[in-house]
């Protein structure tokens, strides 16, 4: 099948009670990765492209790369989706250039100006059949190479989200309940330790989530800032030359919770970058006399997709909803 909007796979998830993944993806391995686990376990998929992404690797090798998996793909939806489109000049590029599904992120602006070039973004985008996420409240963490601190990100306010669909015909609505971009999550001190002195974090606020669902009855949410960090990856980049004191992430089961209410999509990158950037510093570890490229990618590619049928699976319950 072509490339599909995510119209139909929120409908289906907000019903059934699961979530849709959307991975980001930045080169061939990783598209690859993503989606034989997609194609494996039949699940629908959103493969994600940010603005940074587009520098690294151009849109129109992104663009004929999820075109390529989609031939070899032909039994499971996959979305192509711009992440945090910074402006709509981005977005008109995307939906021009073969998107179905592009985000504005204005909400670093004030209320109004959000809703402006929000809806701008939704007018153009839905003349052209392609689908819109919007956000309101600001997730702490790295997006863009902008460090956001904790105490400068805020929750969604509830109390705005009706006006703010209505008034900018968004399909779909990230907001911000205190998970967070990259792979240091909390610093230490917002968190506990447990027996093994791996940092806890501070719960989700699913009261917000709650108050937020409530007021938007159907209406599909999305969660940035959704990996758990896993710490064998983090070990493993650790014991292979790594650095990455503390790295913590969401816990899976807080996700299984928002995956089962109105959460309807579940951003994962950095869980992706730690799978990849652990196998090859463990193989360059273990091989020192190797330099074909193909040796240290296959095993990284490899893992790639058994973390992302493992969040299938066990974490968004999309599994066999393709
Ligand atoms: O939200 C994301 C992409 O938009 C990715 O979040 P992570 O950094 O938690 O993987
Ligand atoms: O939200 C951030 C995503 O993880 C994309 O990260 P990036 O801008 O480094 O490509
Ligand atoms: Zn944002
Ligand atoms: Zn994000």
């Amino acid at each position: 099948m072509p490339l599909v909007t995510t119209t139909e796979m929120f409908k289906k998830a907000y019903d059934g009670g699961y979530a849709i993944g959307a991975f980001n993806v930045n080169n061939m391995e990783i598209v690859q990765g993503i989606t034989e686990a997609a194609r494996e376990v039949n699940a629908p998929l959103i493969l994600q492209v940010s603005k940074g992404a587009r520098a690294y690797a151009n849109h129109t090798y992104l663009v004929k790369l999820v075109e390529a998996a989609v031939i070899e793909c032909p039994n499971i939806p996959i979305a192509l989706h711009l992440d945090h489109g910074p402006d709509f000049e981005t977005c008109k590029s995307c939906i021009d250039g073969g998107f179905t599904s592009v985000m504005i992120d204005a909400s670093s602006k004030p209320f109004e100006e959000n809703i402006e070039i929000t809806k701008k973004v939704v007018e153009y985008a839905h003349d052209h059949g392609v689908v819109v996420e919007a956000e309101l409240g600001t997730l702490a963490g790295i997006e863009d190479d902008v460090k956001v601190a904790a105490h400068a990100a805020s929750y969604t306010r509830p109390e705005e989200v009706e006006e703010f669909v209505a008034k900018t015909g968004c399909d779909s609505l990230a907001i911000a309940i205190g998970t967070s971009h990259g792979a240091y999550k909390f610093t230490a001190d917002q968190c506990t330790r447990n027996e093994k002195g791996i940092l806890v974090p501070p719960p989700l606020r699913f009261d917000v989530l709650e108050e937020v669902s409530k007021r938007l009855p159907g209406f599909p949410i999305v969660l940035h800032g959704s990996s758990s960090v896993p710490q064998n990856y983090v070990k493993m980049i650790n014991e292979n030359g790594g650095k990455m004191p503390d790295a913590v992430g969401i816990p899976e089961e807080q996700l299984r919770k928002a995956a089962s209410m109105s959460v309807c999509k579940i951003n994962i990158d950095s869980d992706l970058r730690l799978a990849m950037t652990g196998t090859i510093r463990q193989f360059f570890n273990e091989h020192p006399d190797k330099f074909d490229p193909r040796e240290y990618l296959k095993p990284a590619r490899a893992n790639i997709k058994e973390l992302v049928k493992h969040k299938i699976i066990d974490v968004l319950g999309c599994d066999n909803k393709a």
